[in-house]
């Protein structure tokens, strides 16, 4: 029995309540529009057995999942996901203990001590990507598996000739992962299906958790026992892993529960990263060819700097134009535009509305990030001038976009700071870095000093149109399925960018 109403939402139907308005596409507009006509910046929907709370502006995600992130940093459905063996994916896991020492180890495992690991594979990737866009015919694919070689490789030193298998391993598991999250949704609110025994779910739904669980599994432990492999071996690979076993110099001296952290941990962070990233470049490469005169623009303010030569690590952050190229690709169609679902866990009043124990809140993203107040004018439009003064310096009034990597103690681990701060300290950083921003700058950057990318075309092979571009209503929303030709900028040579791979700084 509630004391208080909830906040305002549409209409509810009887039984199903507002069950048909969670099939919607890009339910992040469709929030920002309930918004305004329930005037309110918080909303909410009722389905059978769950009230979801939608927080449509950054000053209510600040105070919910901030300054009372003790009760809302658990997550939806974790019963389900330990029922599937994917709960070692710390995303999945509430706010506790586990997930605490899970937090802490990634921090230890991917923090200073292996940031020049990190570092430098970013940049190798990066340049082998280089070579890739000289003869493949799909960009997405090149772009796909530059972002998996900078993760097997930076993670467990996995070089790019013995990557296929796995990356074969992680797209599996995604899809089925995918496929499973749908059906978490009926095992959470009709949890009785969950004890029915393996036969009498016809669909195969509690197969497919044996199997993903299983896949889950491998997909984490294949590429660290190749990494401990190599180092019983004696093989010297730059990794993440491989420095780890360095450390510990004798392997038995790694208690088994401690394997199995590093192993959870690395392979939280392949799982939760790649896809992110693939996101986050693809939509680069769609800007780039539906604003040729931003294209344009970063390629002259890039080559007055680099005069000629391809960027390096050091140069990271010391291009405004760059920075602020970033800053409007996370911002102009964020990749996670309701970010991850956080679960309240006590009940709780907010501005006299009563939010039950146990709510699903999801912040809008997306809505914070096509504010005008917090960006500007046109906030459709993709204008990196957004985040720059009129002298081409970075506008340090300018709201940043950490609010695309999360809220409060569940925060991305990935990103950690404003790039303008990063440029100011680029080499002091403190414990986590900035892994995502950093890896992007440093790809935006290679690709368009290295090629102008021009003509187009939409899965039909008809050209691109701003208007008719839609990415995709998933939790990791993409830009849509497109190709486009790649020309060497002048003065970039096929040998040159061969010789590239080789000195890396
Ligand atoms: C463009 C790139 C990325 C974006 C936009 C992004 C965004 C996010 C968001 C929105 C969350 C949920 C935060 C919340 O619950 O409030 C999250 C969580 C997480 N991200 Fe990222 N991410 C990116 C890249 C990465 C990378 C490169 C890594 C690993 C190296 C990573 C690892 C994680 C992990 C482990 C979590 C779970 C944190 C937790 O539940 O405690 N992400 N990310």
């Amino acid at each position: 029995r509630r004391r208080g109403p909830l906040p305002p939402g549409p209409l509810r139907w009887p039984l199903i309540g507002n069950g048909l308005d969670l099939w919607c596409k890009h339910p992040w507009k469709v929030y920002a529009r309930w918004a305004q006509e329930y005037r309110s910046d918080i909303l909410s929907l009722q389905i059978p057995g769950a009230t979801i709370i939608i927080l449509n502006k950054e000053h209510v995600v600040q105070d919910l999942f901030v300054k009372r992130g003790l009760i809302y940093s658990d997550r939806p459905y974790t019963a389900f996901f330990e029922k599937l063996g994917i709960s070692r994916i710390f995303v999945f896991q509430d706010y506790g203990e586990r997930w605490k020492n899970n937090r802490k180890a990634f921090k230890r495992y991917l923090g200073t001590e292996t940031e020049s690991v990190i570092r430098s594979n970013e940049l190798l990737s990066c340049r082998r990507l280089l070579i890739s866009l000289l003869t493949g015919n799909d960009h997405q694919v090149d772009f796909r598996k530059a972002v998996n070689d900078f993760f097997l490789s930076a993670t467990y030193g996995i070089p790019p000739s013995q990557q296929d298998e796995h990356v074969a391993l992680t797209q599996e598991s995604a899809v089925l992962l995918k496929r499973l999250m749908i059906q978490g949704l009926v095992f959470e609110f009709l949890p009785f299906l969950a004890s029915l025994p393996t036969w009498f779910t016809a669909a195969g739904v509690t197969r497919g958790v044996g199997v993903v669980g299983e896949l889950v599994d491998k997909m984490m432990r294949t590429p660290f026992e190749s990494a401990k492999a190599d180092s019983i071996q004696g093989a010297r690979r730059v990794s993440v892993a491989g420095r780890f076993f360095r450390f510990d110099k004798e392997l038995s001296n790694i208690s088994n529960d401690e394997e199995i952290s590093i192993i959870d941990v690395l392979g939280t962070s392949y799982a939760a990263g790649t896809d992110t990233v693939v996101a986050l470049v693809n939509s680069f490469a769609l800007a780039m060819v539906l604003y040729p005169d931003i294209q344009r623009k970063a390629y002259t303010i890039l080559n007055s700097t680099l005069r000629g030569r391809l960027p390096a690590l050091k140069d990271y952050g010391t291009i405004p134009y760059i920075d602020a190229l970033v800053q409007e690709v996370v911002r102009w169609n964020p990749i996670a535009p309701l970010g991850v679902p956080h679960v309240l866990r006590q009940d709780d009043v907010y501005k006299g509305y009563i939010l039950p124990k146990g709510s699903i809140c999801i912040a809008n993203t997306w809505n914070i990030l096509h504010d005008e107040e917090r960006y500007g004018p046109n906030i459709d439009e993709f204008i990196p001038e957004r985040f720059l003064n009129a002298d081409g310096t970075l506008n340090e009034t300018r709201a940043k976009t950490d609010v695309a990597f999360g809220f409060g103690r569940r925060t991305c681990p990935g990103e950690s700071k404003s790039l303008s701060l990063y440029s100011m300290s680029v080499w002091l950083s403190t414990a986590l870095r900035d892994i995502a921003r950093e890896f992007a700058w440093i790809l935006f950057a290679s690709v368009l000093s290295a090629y102008e990318l021009f003509d187009a075309r939409d899965e039909n092979g008809m050209p691109l149109y701003r208007s008719k571009i839609e990415y995709t209503t998933e939790i990791v929303s993409s830009a849509p399925h497109f190709k486009c030709q790649f020309r060497l900028r002048p003065g970039i040579t096929r040998a040159m960018i061969h010789e590239a791979v080789g000195p890396v700084d």
